[in-house]
């Protein structure tokens, strides 16, 4: 996954992690059991990880961090440096204008070692050029950047305190100022990069038992609008060093009064890589960071559901079946099916939610009245009916690619090196992860259409009790 970022000057990276550890052992408060090691894990696609030099119990603690040393806003100069108050603008924004604030500071920053280790470019797409984006095709993961959302944000609640305040937020690279659009670029650029460093790195951070600071509103968030957002968040140095990793999993981060504690939750033995359990206390759980998860899952939109189910759009407001399904909560904006195993059914890979959109659009016009008038979704079911709907919506999907999964099958192999996306640089880097993107979204596709294929003709589909089949009830949906 760090294939997906670049590390600031790459042939000092040992280095830089020497000075980041002695700078972080040079704190107060401190504590960095030596069992443990930084690690170089490039060779394998994981920039920076944390090893055992020796074997651990299961228990030991392995550091602990001060929560002074927390990049967060109570811990920056900058909340007695503005008249306003930072925490206002919200968990995402208030810790990125910290962070921009701290990161212009450069060797002034008390964080300055700790900013060295941190990626400085990525390959997220929020940084995709139009051309970039468009080699992901019809994918649907281009719905889910929300760049444009995330500029307003920072150009509304951001820009203003930067550009009122030059001599915290120095103009960069010879700008006279953040004023003009080219300011306004370079402003948004380094946001960005703030952003994803919080989406990546950042963790929720519980408020110490004697804090009884409430905060303000949180309502303005950065990219997301998920009530449980709502922490504030910080940069947590060596926690973050961490990789993660569902089934290896073997510390965890304890957020304790004064200190947060990473221990061995596993006996880990000498050499393993130390795997951090994102679970309880997760870096932040927000809009993913639209990281390249290529040849994992595949996001139906609700749009791509309700086309090929004929209704003329998607707006709830307008559209009574996916209003009922919308007032018992049970609609979403996009469906994630994970690439089916070699032994899954497809009752175990659809989200409940999708059948019971599909079970929804394809009632009969009688059926849904009487739902509706109970005020009662239907529950989801899998028959001909749902799997024919289904199996028109993959395929309509799979159309919109503009190449076959055989194209990209011999693009991709005409890319050289064949494994190694870090070894591309520039636009040929993107253009390959693109062509794993969509490749993998393919891939997914077919094996879904593969398995309705299958379960129409073994006839483990039943038909529904009345007997109309997908088409003919289509035609009936379509005068709803
Ligand atoms: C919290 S940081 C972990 C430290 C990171 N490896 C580094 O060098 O800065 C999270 C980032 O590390 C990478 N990462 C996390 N878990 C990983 C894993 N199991 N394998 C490879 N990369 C991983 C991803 O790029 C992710 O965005």
């Amino acid at each position: 996954m760090s294939s997906s970022t670049h590390f600031q000057d790459p042939p000092s990276f040992q280095q830089q992690s020497n000075e980041f550890v002695y700078w972080l052992e040079s704190n107060p408060g401190v504590k960095v059991n030596p069992k443990i090691l930084l690690a170089d894990l490039r060779s394998t696609g994981s920039g920076r990880g944390v090893v055992a030099r020796v074997n651990i119990a299961e228990g030991e603690e392995l550091f602990s961090i001060p929560r002074s040393l927390i990049i967060a806003v109570q811990n920056s100069d900058l909340k007695g440096l503005l008249p306003q108050d930072v925490e206002s603008l919200g968990p995402w924004l208030s810790l990125m204008l910290v962070m921009l604030y701290e990161y212009l500071r450069g060797p002034q920053s008390r964080w300055a070692p700790y900013f060295r280790v941190l990626p400085s470019r990525f390959d997220t797409l929020m940084f995709w050029s139009e051309a970039e984006l468009k080699e992901l095709q019809a994918s649907a993961i281009v719905d889910k950047i929300g760049k444009q959302g995330a500029d307003q944000s920072i150009i509304d609640s951001i820009a203003p305190i930067v550009r009122a305040n030059p001599a915290l937020f120095p103009p960069v690279n010879g700008l006279a100022s953040y004023d003009d659009d080219a300011g306004t670029a370079a402003l948004l650029e380094m946001a960005h990069i703030m952003g994803s460093l919080i989406m990546a790195y950042a963790f929720d951070i519980e408020k110490a038992e004697d804090d009884e600071d409430e905060g303000g509103d949180d309502d303005e968030s950065y990219m997301t609008d998920d009530e449980d957002e709502q922490l504030p968040k910080g940069m947590v140095p060596l926690a973050d060093l961490l990789n993660a990793d569902a089934d290896r999993n073997n510390a965890r981060l304890y957020q304790e009064e004064e200190c947060l504690v990473m221990k061995a939750i596993k006996p880990i033995q000498e050499g393993e890589e130390i795997f951090n359990d994102y679970g309880e206390i997760p870096p932040c759980r927000s809009t993913p960071p639209i990281r390249l998860c290529h040849q994992q899952l595949r996001r139906l939109s609700l749009r791509d559901v309700c086309q090929s189910a004929g209704l003329p759009n998607s707006d709830v407001e307008s559209q009574p079946r996916l209003q009922l399904l919308e007032e018992h909560d049970l609609l979403e904006d996009g469906y994630v099916i994970p690439r089916p195993a070699a032994s899954a059914t497809l009752q175990d890979i659809l989200p409940a939610e999708l059948v019971v959109l599909l079970t929804t659009l394809t009632l009969s016009p009688e059926e849904f009245e009487q739902r509706q008038s109970k005020n009662r979704p239907p529950k989801p079911s899998m028959d001909a009916n749902q799997a024919g709907l289904l199996y028109k919506i993959l395929q309509s999907k799979q159309a919109q690619y503009a190449t076959s999964l055989t194209q990209d099958i011999n693009l991709l192999s005409g890319l050289l090196p064949p494994n190694a996306p870090e070894a591309l640089e520039g636009p040929a880097r993107r253009h390959k992860m693109a062509l794993q993107v969509r490749l993998g979204e393919k891939e997914v596709l077919r094996a879904l259409l593969a398995m309705l294929e299958s379960q129409a003709s073994n006839g483990s589909l039943k038909r529904s009790a009345n007997g109309d089949d997908y088409d003919s009830r289509q035609n009936k949906l379509a005068r709803v």
